[in-house]
């Protein structure tokens, strides 16, 4: 699955709702790459996966322990993915740097993601960790669809107005992947997405059924929203990919692959041009932003001397806002860096013997005063005005 125009690896995200097959279909394509002797660097951002059943180079589970992390903030589950990706996402860019060490080897990235849709998609982190990948590999959504669940007009079209959010969230090119079609070919969706008479035909069939069975039919609210949206759908279908897989038997693994080098043709020439317009955006405006901060900061100053006089005296040096951190970061032990799985480790369960915020807090008092891992500046050598800055 090397990428088509580019020699950097296509990095893969599945996205799907929970028991579409995610795990199964990437354990699928995983066994498919190995035969052809094109290993995938695997990553897994499922915090609360209890078993994947293939090896992975960066699993999320080392780096932040999900019980704890429910249990130390007091969090249901949703909420507690969320936050094990927030931590995650705080090193995103160390993850990117041993991707990018390892570029050479790398023939592609496989990414699972959590099937609570919305912890991933909608969230902050899950943003950042996105762009973090597509700012450096070409990067493709494969949205995973459970076909024999999606055959009624409605959860099909619910289904797509998904696909369409995610695709308008990540702006990333896309492939919807129709599985388990064992049970439930995907012709129809086929049919529904590239003839628009057929899938009125069928609503209007699903609205006549519904009347006779003394159901309100579509001659209301319902039915016109429907019509609108599937109106309004024929133009996204444009930019997607459609395969239809059974990851249980193996078959159309094949005509995904070759759909992943369409994908990441379209995005040498039309996303990453994009992304990076975006970037440059938000990168001038986080500095005009740090300037005006900076400016603000600057006459506060100005007033705080004038008034404790020249010497300043008074004035204490504040503590830093307590936050709690969970990594598997251990500068003593590793250097700093991101550790990376040995094949049949077991997930390391961080804070089992130690609470976290005390962990956290000793590191923090080791760090104070000495260099950090890469010689970055520590608390005690930044710049009053960086530490307000960063603790805004
Ligand atoms: N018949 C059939 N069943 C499948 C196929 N793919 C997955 N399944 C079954 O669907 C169920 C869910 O599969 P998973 O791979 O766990 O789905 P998931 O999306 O990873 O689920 P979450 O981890 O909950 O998000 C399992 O019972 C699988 O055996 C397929 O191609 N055909």
């Amino acid at each position: 699955m090397a990428a088509a125009t580019t020699t950097l690896p296509a990095a893969v995200i599945c996205i799907g709702m929970a028991g579409s097959g995610k795990t199964t279909f990437m354990q699928r394509l995983n066994a498919h790459l190995h035969a052809q002797k094109k290993p995938p660097y695997i990553i897994n951002l499922d915090p609360a996966v209890k078993n994947v059943p293939f090896d992975r180079n960066i699993d999320i589970r080392d780096s932040v322990d999900y019980k704890e992390v429910m249990k130390q903030y007091n969090l249901g589950p949703n909420g507690a993915i969320m936050t094990c990706l927030n931590l995650f996402a705080t090193k995103i860019d160390q993850v990117i740097g041993i991707l990018e060490q390892r570029v050479q080897s790398i023939t592609s990235l496989l990414v699972d993601t959590p099937g609570q849709i919305e912890c991933f998609v909608w969230s902050a982190s899950g943003t950042i960790i996105t762009d973090a990948l597509a700012s450096t590999f070409p990067t493709v959504i494969a949205y995973i669809i459970d076909t024999p669940r999606t055959t009624s007009p409605t959860t099909f079209m619910a289904n797509m107005l998904y696909a369409c959010s995610i695709l308008y969230k990540t702006k990333l090119p896309m492939i919807l992947v129709f599985n388990k079609t064992d049970i439930q070919s995907h012709d129809f969706a086929h049919e529904w997405m590239t003839d628009f008479e057929a899938f009125q035909a069928t609503l209007r069939k699903d609205e006549d059924d519904e009347l006779r069975q003394g159901g309100g039919g579509g001659n209301g609210y319902m039915g016109n929203l429907l019509n609108s949206m599937s109106l309004m759908l024929e133009e996204f279908y444009k930019h997607l990919s459609l395969v239809g897989v059974s990851a249980m038997a193996g078959t159309g693994i094949d005509d995904f692959l070759t759909a992943v080098q369409e994908k990441v043709v379209e995005y040498d020439s039309e996303y990453r041009p994009e992304l990076e317009k975006m970037r440059k955006k938000r990168e001038e405006e986080k500095v005009s932003k740090q300037q005006k901060e900076l400016d603000k900061l600057m006459k506060d100053m100005q007033g705080v001397q004038t008034s404790a006089g020249p010497s300043g005296s008074g004035a204490s040096k504040p503590e830093p806002v307590q936050v709690d951190v969970l990594s598997d970061f251990d500068s003593d032990e590793e250097g700093g860096e991101m550790i990376e799985r040995d094949e049949d480790e077991e997930p390391r369960k961080l804070g089992d013997e130690e609470g976290l915020q005390a962990r956290y807090q000793q590191a923090l008092a080791e760090d104070r005063g000495k260099k950090g891992p890469q010689g970055q500046n520590t608390l005690d050598e930044e710049s009053f005005v960086s530490y307000l800055m960063a603790n805004r």
